[in-house]
């Protein structure tokens, strides 16, 4: 097939290729019942004029967070006005000034000039308008880790969480969403005087549950037939083994784009197996792409040497290169092997670690290193 017909080509094997798209509303939201009802019970106080409660919700990338608040919202707002829904991604809005333009946007349906009106007006607009309507705030704040590098978060709670002491009859709310887990203890010290959160927790998804949801987006995505579930099975696997559902939902969609290209019907094992490829081939870039200069050095050691070189004798050969200790060694080495992008292996003999085979996970000749 030429360009043009690629292009040109009408008969499409997605029914909705929105489906795979990362702010895609799934219609069949399931498994999250649970967290969606504490965050429903922390919110439904507002409903009533009363006071709303604050949440930290926790979970790794890709459990479905940002998707359950926004059902949550959606649910609050089609049933009462008395609540202000806002929703902040902090990797878009890192500012004090930016994140109360959005709010302001959602009350009043457009954002103050950038310019010329300082943070205070604009809070204060927000707080009279709230206060003449007896409306409460509930603000979410996902990727709030981004605040804290930014040291805008402390000031910022503070803002929305004692505006009744200056607005009385203001109710307000933070839902901070974390997905980095380690971060929770960095938060907990930053603000913990106003913020007085309950936890909800996003456990990973387990096999079924992948298989289950992702089950769902194709069925949403592609013309029936289009998958077997053979191939959606090694993908779930893939997706459990590998990463998080977003991997899944890419990997379907990528599926579906190479299907296509090839004029076919219908997705087979060659059109997985290439997706794949080109999927770790993508990883790895990042991968090397993110290594400091002394693990590239030790990684371009790997490369030029023999095949599956001992632990015991790269360790030298490194040494000598760079003038690091053991230890800086070993620990530069684990760290490659953390990213997979070596794998070491027992041969059984010799003293300590040293007698472990290094091998490496990719085809260097396939990479700019
Ligand atoms: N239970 C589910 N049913 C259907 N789709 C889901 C479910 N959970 C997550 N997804 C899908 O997985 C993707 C990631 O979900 P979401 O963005 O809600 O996760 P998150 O926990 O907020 O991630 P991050 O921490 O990386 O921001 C989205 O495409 C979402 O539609």
């Amino acid at each position: 097939m030429g360009i043009e017909d690629i292009l040109m080509h009408d008969e499409s094997l997605f029914q909705n290729i929105n489906a795979f798209d990362p702010d895609y509303l799934p219609p069949n939201y399931n498994f999250r019942d649970t967290q969606m009802e504490a965050m429903a019970m922390a919110i439904r106080p507002a409903m009533r004029g009363g006071q709303p409660s604050s949440a930290v919700v926790l979970g790794s990338p890709a459990t479905g967070k940002t998707t359950a608040i926004k059902k949550v919202y959606e649910l609050v707002e089609k049933n009462t006005e008395k609540v202000v829904c806002v929703y902040i991604n902090c990797q878009l809005h890192t500012t004090r000034f930016g994140i109360i333009s959005q709010v302001h946007k959602k009350i009043f349906g457009f954002l103050p000039p950038e310019t010329g009106v300082p943070f205070a007006r604009i809070y204060e607009k927000i707080m009279l308008e709230l206060q003449k309507n007896s409306q409460s705030l509930i603000l979410a704040l996902d990727d709030v880790n981004y605040l804290f590098q930014s040291n805008n978060a402390n000031k910022l709670f503070y803002d929305i969480l004692r505006a009744y002491e200056e607005y009385p009859g203001v109710k307000t709310a933070i839902f901070a969403i974390l997905s980095d887990l380690e971060f929770k203890y960095a938060f907990d010290k930053n603000v913990n005087t106003v913020f007085i959160p309950q936890e909800i927790t996003f456990p990973p998804y387990s096999y079924s549950e992948i298989e289950n949801i992702l089950k769902d987006r194709v069925n949403a995505g592609f013309y029936p037939g289009v998958l077997d579930d053979d191939i959606l099975e090694q993908i779930a696997t893939f997706t459990f083994d590998n990463g998080d559902l977003r991997t899944g939902i890419n990997l379907l969609r990528s599926c579906g784009n190479i299907a296509e290209a090839d004029a076919s019907r219908e997705i087979t094992q060659k059109h997985f197996d290439e997706a794949i490829d080109s999927l770790v081939s993508v990883n790895v870039s990042q991968l090397l792409a993110s290594l400091t200069d002394i693990e590239r050095s030790l990684l371009e050691l790997i490369i030029d040497s023999e095949d599956n070189i001992l632990a015991g004798d790269l360790g030298e050969a490194f040494r000598e290169k760079e003038k690091v200790s053991y230890s800086s060694y070993n620990r530069t080495l684990d760290k490659l092997e953390f990213l997979r992008l070596i794998d070491t292996k027992y041969t059984g003999s010799g003293v300590r670690g040293n007698s472990r085979e290094v091998i490496l996970r990719f085809n260097p000749d396939d990479f700019d290193i």
